[in-house]
């Protein structure tokens, strides 16, 4: 079969789970945002800049990752700022053909000039609405869900569960924790998965992308997570396609692994695309999808991660339907809106694709 193209996958519908709302800015909107606050920043030059993001966090380390992290929440600190980075977010995942997102960043980082919880949220959801409506006039209609982040290093995660569960009718689909992952377990949080499987919501957790086992297997047996945020490193657990105890749970268990394969090369999770473990695990029929992480942060995009795919592993149209059928399965909105996502609009096109 003839490779299959960029600009072909951009008209192909996509699911996206796991982007970060603050690893996706435009170079540009960071420049005019960080002038209009005050924030220096090592570029002014939106190319330059999108190419510094790229190169800072190339580094090896999640950690040294997690740094750049410090230029783009600094000018997500009022509602206009976070009004237009989550209305261009829409905008420029529908302009990439993906038809159902889940984005997710941590309310408690965008405090700092005054902002509440509350005025967070709203603004974000406001910018949503707004990138959605546009993109649907312009014929390219997105569902957006949010997830909120809670991070890992401090003490709020039950804080914003709380949060979380308020604002579940309003746009709010589940719960996440993030940041650094060696020395902050999953169970420092489990007041907040306790109280959120109570409340009947839905989580998922960062785990086995910077650090192994013992992340993923707390994640889900001690702390109840729906999906795994990276999940790379369950492959710690696969020997010669011999599954371990934890690996065959989370394959039986279809828990869905949220793979970033540009995101992990950067942080050293993974070596290279053609070495990303994200090969045997399809083979394996893992429930993989395949995530953007931080757009910015890796110059990347959702078709130009599933074009890196497709041409590190030869897949084609049946690869890529598999992968968007199983994102939009897991998915945290209700099962009769998945459905109707994958009926609707992923399997007609795809069928053409596959014609
Ligand atoms: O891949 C990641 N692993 C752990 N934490 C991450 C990753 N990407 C982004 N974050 C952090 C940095 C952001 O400020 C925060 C909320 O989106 O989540
Ligand atoms: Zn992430």
């Amino acid at each position: 079969m003839a490779a299959i193209s960029h600009a072909d996958i951009v008209n192909a519908p996509k699911a996206l789970l796991h982007d970060h709302l603050d690893g996706g800015l435009r170079p540009a909107t960071v420049v005019e945002l960080a002038e209009a606050v005050g924030h220096e920043l090592p570029e002014t030059d939106p190319a330059r800049l999108g190419e510094w993001f790229v190169a800072a966090a190339d580094s090896g380390s999640l950690e040294r990752y997690l740094e750049t992290f410090a230029h783009t929440v600094a000018v997500m600190q009022t509602e206009e700022g976070l009004r237009r980075v989550a209305r261009e977010c829409a905008l420029d995942l529908a302009a990439d053909g993906v038809v159902y997102a889940e984005i997710r960043y941590a309310p408690e980082q965008h405090l700092e000039r005054g902002l509440s919880l509350d005025q967070v949220v709203d603004a974000v959801h406001a910018g949503f609405e707004e990138g959605c409506a546009e993109a649907a006039a312009a014929g390219k209609r997105i569902r957006i869900g949010t997830l909120l982040t809670a991070m890992r290093h401090a003490a709020r995660s039950q804080e914003i569960a709380e949060l979380a569960v308020r604002y579940r009718d309003a746009g709010v689909v589940g719960f996440d924790i993030a940041g650094a992952e060696a020395g902050f377990p999953p169970t420092r949080h489990l007041d907040a998965f306790e109280y959120l499987q109570r409340e009947n919501f839905h989580f998922t957790i960062h785990a086995g992308e910077a650090f192994g086992l013992p992340s993923i297997w707390q994640a889900i047996q001690w702390c109840g997570a729906d999906r795994l945020g990276h999940g790379v490193r369950i492959v710690d657990d696969i020997t010669g396609g011999s599954l371990g105890r934890l690996a065959s749970y989370v394959r039986d268990k279809r828990i869905p692994l949220e793979l970033c394969p540009s995101s992990n090369v950067q942080t050293g999770a993974a070596d290279s695309i053609a070495e990303h473990p994200i090969g045997l695990l399809h083979d394996l029929r893992f429930r993989v999808t395949v995530n953007t992480d931080n757009r910015l942060m890796s110059g990347t995009s959702m078709s130009r991660e599933m074009a890196l795919l497709a041409e590190a592993f030869g897949w084609g149209w049946s690869e890529l339907q598999w992968l968007t059928i199983n994102a939009m399965k897991s998915a945290f909105i209700p099962y009769d809106e998945r459905l109707a996502i994958i009926t609707d609009v992923i399997k007609p096109a795809y069928a053409k694709l596959l014609a």
